[in-house]
């Protein structure tokens, strides 16, 4: 028999998820699967359960909360010999990887979509030695972001991460960073790299247009000296999906970029805060399966 296990955030989505976990169950129980049922009561758990599913010879994993979920849920799988396919039931506030995933946002029509038959391979990357399925953020405005509270950004979405950046812009010196990809070196003051395996980041989902899933490819945008008057016209282009034409943006792919600094540089990976610099990023090409809606 087919085995699947639901890993669940009962936090996430205004405490939805328990709702959720018995509809994923009915479905995956009519498909034939014999199904487990892990809840997460804090940080580490869903990793541990993304392992447990992986040594247990799952076939198919179903996520229920948020990008952090997700991102502690595919670290459990992370040099695993068997690793199951990913359903993604999204209860989160940003819900990058389901955006650029085209699953739908609406969780009742996600769990229809979890019946689909389509099943796409995924690129995920590697920041020193964990795994990461959406962005790392580098720099001080990536700092400002570990000062959204989750009250702002259940209310406000992505537009909280937008204003806590903006507010922090005008008095947030820049660091000078050093940036190795792929055989080239780019040095200077940056407030701030985003390094995308996805089109959306914070929500955004035209953040980093071109970038496929399973493109092969980090995408990465260094952001220069930004000011006040830089902010506007950024905003613009990231509004219309220009961002790696600005002035005061320096854009490359690669497949591998490493990043240092004389300061002390945090980082935000996955939306959560991550380790600081010096960095090692990398990507893993099609490493994880997931179901995905059927093509329309
Ligand atoms: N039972 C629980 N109670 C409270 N917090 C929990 C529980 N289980 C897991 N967590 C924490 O929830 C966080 C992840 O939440 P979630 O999956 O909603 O991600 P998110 O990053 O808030 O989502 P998004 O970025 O998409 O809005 C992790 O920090 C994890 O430690």
């Amino acid at each position: 028999m087919k085995k699947a296990m639901i890993i669940s955030n009962p936090s996430s989505g205004q405490e939805k998820a328990e709702h959720y976990v018995s509809q994923v169950q009915t479905i995956l129980e009519s498909r034939g699967y014999a199904v487990s049922v892990n809840e997460t009561s804090g940080e580490g758990d869903a990793t541990k359960y993304g392992a447990d599913a992986c040594k247990g010879g799952c076939d198919l994993v179903v996520s229920i909360g948020g990008d952090g979920t997700l991102h502690e849920t595919i670290n459990g799988m992370m040099d695993q010999e068997h690793r199951p396919t990913l359903g993604i039931i999204p209860l989160g506030t940003v819900n990058d990887f389901a955006r650029a995933l085209h699953i739908s946002l609406d969780p009742d029509e996600a769990l229809e979509q979890l019946r689909s038959e389509r099943i796409r391979s995924v690129d995920l990357g590697m920041v020193n030695d964990r795994l990461f399925a959406n962005v790392v953020a580098a720099g001080s405005l990536a700092e400002a972001l570990f000062s959204v509270s989750s009250e702002e950004k259940s209310k406000l979405g992505s537009f909280a991460y937008m204003k806590e950046g903006l507010k922090d812009l005008v008095n947030t010196p820049a660091s000078v960073m050093t940036i190795e990809y792929d055989g080239q070196r780019w040095e200077g003051e940056a407030p701030l790299l985003v390094a995308a395996l996805t089109n959306s980041v914070g929500g955004f989902e035209k953040m980093s247009p071109n970038a496929e899933v399973d493109d092969g490819l980090i995408h990465c945008f260094v952001i220069r000296n930004i000011g006040v008057l830089n902010s506007v016209t950024l905003g613009t282009s990231l509004f219309f999906g220009n961002l790696k034409h600005h002035k005061d943006v320096h854009y490359f792919t690669a497949k591998e970029v490493r990043v240092h600094s004389g300061d002390m540089i945090r980082t935000n990976v996955d939306g959560e805060e991550g380790p600081a610099l010096p960095i090692h990023l990398r990507v893993l090409p099609q490493y994880i399966q997931v179901i995905v809606p059927e093509e329309t």
